[in-house]
């Protein structure tokens, strides 16, 4: 037997589904028990590790989320929006803690995890990186120092496969920017700007998203005024850093009580 807590990787083929995978075999402080595909998917019955391309490591890949998720402590789930209900209902019946990356939810879908977070502890964050999380506090810091006089701006990249826009992690900042100067976000968000837009409005926080080849995923905060401009920039070059944040979540949320909580929590920030 061992205390180590038993994680289950849903979206196992993806792209930080694998790289979630090493980082949970890598570590001595937790075990990987399941790895979750969706049914008809050509990894379901093979064991992961020789589906990776290595040797044989004694877990098979599984359409059975709730399976899965009774033999764990702990889901980590960066997949798609209504995936990720899915998965939160059966991580609570579970009772195992509920890691979510998942990026691109609705607020009426974000409002649906209320019922699992009855039962279960979530922790849910745009972004799982240390860097981030802490650009988002000096975001907010920064936005509180300024005034209108400074117009704030969140600039983002990403790979082409990307399909939600603007990022997670850039209205996580755009949040901390609009919690900074005290309004509310979608009172003065300004995303998608195309043809005769009109001049800028004052006070808005403007999004603009790019999408290209393999950027792992950079973000800029850029307060810009009459004669200067301040510029809070995170580069990703690598995914393990988003995958060790989500496993530090899993362990972090192993004696929390039901609720929903971010990287903030986690981080102690
Ligand atoms: N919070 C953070 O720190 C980070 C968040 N992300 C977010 O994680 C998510 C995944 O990103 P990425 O790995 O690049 O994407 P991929 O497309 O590479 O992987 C997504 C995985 O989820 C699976 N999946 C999608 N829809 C379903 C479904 N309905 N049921 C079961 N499985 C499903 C896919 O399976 P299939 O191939 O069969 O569709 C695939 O295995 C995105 O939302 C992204 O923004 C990414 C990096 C960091
Ligand atoms: O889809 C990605 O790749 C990423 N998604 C997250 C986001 O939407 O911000 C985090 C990271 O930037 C990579």
């Amino acid at each position: 037997m061992t205390d180590r807590p038993g994680i289950v990787i849903t979206g196992g083929s993806g792209r930080m589904g694998q790289m979630l995978i090493r980082t949970v075999l890598e570590s001595d402080k937790a075990r990987l028990v399941g790895v979750v595909e969706r049914s008809g998917h050509t990894w379901v019955g093979q064991d992961i590790g020789v589906a990776m391309g290595g040797a044989a490591i004694g877990v098979n890949v599984t359409d059975d989320a709730l399976e899965a998720f009774s033999k764990a402590q702990a889901v980590i789930d960066f997949t798609a929006p209504e995936a990720t209900l899915e998965f939160a209902a059966l991580a609570a019946q579970a009772r195992a803690v509920h890691v979510i990356g998942t990026t691109g939810m609705s607020e009426a879908q974000i409002a649906q995890l209320e019922p699992a977070a009855r039962h279960a502890a979530i922790v849910r964050a745009g972004n799982m990186s240390l860097g981030v999380n802490l650009l988002v506090q000096l975001t907010k810091k920064v936005a509180a120092a300024l005034d209108e006089d400074f117009d704030i701006e969140v600039i983002e990249a990403h790979h082409h496969h990307k399909v939600d826009a603007p990022s997670g992690t850039a209205l996580m900042l755009g949040e901390a920017a609009a919690e900074g100067r005290g309004v509310t976000l979608s009172d003065v968000s300004d995303s998608g700007r195309d043809g005769i837009t009109g001049a800028r409005k004052r006070g808005d926080i403007g999004f603009s998203a790019i999408r290209g080849g393999d950027i792992v995923g950079e973000h800029d905060v850029l307060f810009a005024a009459a004669g200067e401009r301040i510029v809070l920039r995170h580069m990703a070059t690598d995914r393990a850093i988003f995958a060790r944040g989500a496993l530090k979540a899993a362990l972090w949320g192993q004696d929390k009580a039901p609720g929903q909580y971010d990287m903030v929590d986690v981080l102690g920030l």
